[in-house]
């Protein structure tokens, strides 16, 4: 029980099924990966949860950096403007890296961040995103790892924000529209 579970009109994935499904993705990157040493990339604010639990759970050696971007302000429609808010602080030079979102939805702000990256010349580079919504998509983006596909509803909990709220939810739910106008 939350007292964000009022504005919730369903829940999609439970602790229990993103535990689960976290533990899957991180299986896989270990196996992909095997003798390399990776270096995972997290897109803030909303894949800090993600992130954090996916990282312990991957077994290899393994470097982190965060970069911040924004797009949505206070809405729940891209902007189609994407902001650099915080760049890497380390260097990516030949480096395998891994790209971990919260999601992909109209593919605005992945597009626009994985060519800035590509043109710092990694070894390689994977995305790794949580939720994937391909309704919404305008601009194609290649995905790696992907943990759930969903429809095209607006989500928060686990990371996802509605005007900076409901990010600490333990879990994932539909927004009632009610609660953003919608
Ligand atoms: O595919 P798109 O339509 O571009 O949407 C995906 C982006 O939207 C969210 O970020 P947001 O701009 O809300 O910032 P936040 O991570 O700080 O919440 C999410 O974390 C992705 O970065
Ligand atoms: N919180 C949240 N942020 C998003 N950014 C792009 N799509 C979404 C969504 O459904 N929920």
């Amino acid at each position: 029980m939350s007292i964000f579970d009022n504005d919730i009109q369903e829940v999609l994935f439970s602790e229990e099924q993103l535990k689960n499904r976290v533990q899957e993705i991180a299986r896989q990157i270990t196996a992909d990966y095997q003798g390399k040493e990776i270096m995972l990339i997290s897109v803030l604010r909303g894949s800090f949860v993600f992130m954090a639990d996916l990282c312990r759970a991957i077994d290899l050696p393994c470097t982190l950096d965060f970069m911040a971007v924004s797009s949505y302000g206070k809405g729940t429609k891209s902007s189609g403007q994407v902001q650099i808010t915080k760049d890497l602080s380390e260097d990516i030079t030949d480096r395998h890296i891994i790209v971990v979102e919260d999601i992909l939805d109209s593919g605005n702000t992945l597009s626009y961040l994985l060519k800035i990256l590509e043109n710092r010349h990694p070894a390689s580079i994977r995305l790794c995103t949580l939720l994937d919504k391909p309704e919404r998509r305008v601009k194609p983006v290649q995905v790696h790892y992907s943990g759930f596909t969903i429809p095209d509803a607006f989500v928060v909990g686990y990371g996802l924000d509605y005007a900076e709220k409901y990010r600490n939810l333990p879990y994932i739910g539909i927004l009632k529209p009610r609660v953003y106008g919608g």
